[in-house]
This record gives structure tokens, sequence and C-alpha cells, in this order.
């Protein structure tokens, strides 16, 4: 019997590959720890409508191919995501594309008495942050996205939030002087043109434009969040000339002066109470001028406007 309805959209493979992988050629091991994620797109309607798995690489051989790429090394993780697009758009004619996504957590040497330097083979886990990758490949073009998550930063002073609008439901004060503290969700897509980076370069970027984010968003005398986040977006396309845009998306930590009054007691900025919920949501794309949107690839991400 002919298959009733047309199938839709679909995707399918491995979700969330937890890697690690020790560097251990030199006594100074290095730790690569990325969950990775592969999706594939093409042909697969037999299998939905008809039962029929000849085209389905199996989730479990996408998780396989994640370890076994591994042994040769990983390198930055966009390159990895890279290699594993090559392998599976090269190696199944009717796979034309997917999306291959990975996490990195960061791990920073011990330093001890004997090695200030840092221990050559014992660490601690860096905070909260991961360093985020993206491929997305179709038949026309392979985008790739970096970024990273959860990247929490806070001024003390030296922002405001004054000049907004009034009508009969704002309650909210002029601050002339208020903490902004935020976490940050920010992606960024290399211009199609940049093609694919070396290991190292997409590593050096992914420096540069984390410090470029983070210096523009101490030195903003901020006006809003919006402002320091368009200054924090100018000032990875700055720093980073093969980024074409950069979207981010930032809840504002809201930080609110406790009233000591019924204590007999002044605040003069410095006893404030933290509410984690609700949160302004500030997100934003800033973007290089004649930059393309990449929309079909923006759309696979999620998480932003
Ligand atoms: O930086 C801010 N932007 C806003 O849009 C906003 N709205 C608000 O209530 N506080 C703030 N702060």
């Amino acid at each position: 019997m002919p298959a009733p309805y047309q199938l839709g959209p679909n995707q399918y493979g491995k979700a969330q590959v937890r890697l690690v992988r020790v560097d251990r050629d030199t006594p100074r091991h290095r730790v690569s720890d990325l969950s990775v994620t592969s999706q594939l797109t093409g042909d697969f309607t037999a299998a939905h409508t008809e039962g029929d798995n000849a085209h389905v690489v199996a989730t479990d051989t996408q998780k396989n191919t994640v370890y076994a790429f591994a042994r040769e090394g990983v390198g930055a993780p966009e390159t990895f995501l890279l290699r594993l697009a090559d392998h599976f758009t090269g190696s199944f004619d009717w796979v034309t594309g997917g999306r291959w996504e990975a996490e990195q957590y960061a791990w920073s040497r011990i330093p001890t008495a004997a090695s200030p330097q840092g221990h050559d083979h014992a660490f601690v886990r860096d905070g909260g942050e991961t360093r985020t990758a993206l491929v997305v490949r179709d038949s026309d073009a392979t985008t790739v996205l970096a970024g990273l998550a959860d990247l929490v930063v806070l001024k003390s002073t030296g922002s405001e939030f004054v000049g907004f609008p009034r009508d009969e439901f704002t309650t909210l004060a002029d601050a002339d002087d208020r903490i902004l503290a935020t976490s940050v969700t920010a992606r960024w897509r290399y211009a199609a043109d940049a093609g694919p980076l070396d290991a190292t370069a997409y590593d050096r970027a992914y420096e540069a434009a984390r410090a470029a984010m983070l210096d523009a968003f101490a030195e903003t005398y901020s006006l809003a969040l919006q402002q320091s986040l368009y200054a924090m977006g100018s000032a990875v396309l700055d720093a980073v000339p093969e980024i074409a845009e950069v979207r981010f998306s930032m809840p504002n930590k809201h930080h609110f002066l406790v009233d000591l009054t019924p204590f007999d007691l002044d605040n003069p900025g410095e006893v404030f109470s933290v509410a984690d919920r609700p949160y302004g949501l500030i997100e934003a794309s800033v973007l290089r001028d004649g930059a393309d949107s990449a929309d079909a690839a923006w759309a696979l991400v999620g998480g932003f406007c």
C-alpha cells in the first residue's frame, strides 16, 4: 500500500556522545572533554514509510565513529565536527547533509607546590562555562558556528538604566548606578568564504572572541544591557575578521538594592537581593556589513531570536 502521507523534514543521529580524549604523547597530558551530537539528513523516506533500513546509518555507528575519529585526535571542536561531516556525507551517497554539534568543557591544570605552573596530569574543571561548536551542512553549503554558553559576568558599577518610557504600569525607578550581571550565551558564524580554518585558527578565534566580549562588557559604561550586547558583538567582529555574525542571548540577572531603613541602616549600593526569575532576556544579532543571514543554519540552533 502506498504511504498515505508525505514525510516532512527529518534528521536523526546520536545525541550527546560523551567523549574524553587524553593527548599523552608527552608527560604533559592534555584533556579534551566534549559532548558530541551527530544528526544526518538525506534520503531516509523508506525507513519512515516502509521500515526499510537500507539507508539508516545506525545511530550506534555514528556514536562509534565519534570515538574512532577521536583516536586520531580531537583538535578544535569545529575541525572535529567538520571531519565527521566530511565522513558521513562522503561515505554514504544518500546522506546529503546533517548537523554536528559539540559542547566542550574546559579543564585547567592544578597548580601544586611542586608544579606551580600546573600539574602535568591533574586537572580541575573550569566553572560552568562551555565552548560550543556546530557544523550544519546541506547540499548547498556548510556553515560553521562557534560560541560559548553560561559565561557569567557582573559589573558592580558602571551601569545605569534611565530614560525608558513611563506609563500607568511602570514602577521601576531610574537607576543611575546599578549592578549589571548576565550569563552570556553567544554563537558566532564564520563567513562562508573564510573556508574551513585549521584547528589552531579555530582555537585562536575562540580565545580572541571570548576575550573581546569580556573586554567590551567590562569597559563599556552601560546605559542598558542592550547597549553592552551591541558593544560586545562589535568587539567580536573587530577582533576576528573571519566572523560574519554573532548572536547573543543574555538574561538580565536583576540585583535589587535591599531597603535597610527598617533597621535604621542606610544602603549606599552595597547590599542586594538577587532574583533568579523573572528575568529580562536580551537577544540580538550583530552582523558585519554585507553579511548574508544564513537563516537555515540558525533555524537549527534554537535559543536565539
Ligand atoms: O538593561 C536593561 N534593559 C532593559 O530593557 C530593561 N528593562 C528593565 O526593566 N530593566 C532593564 N535593563
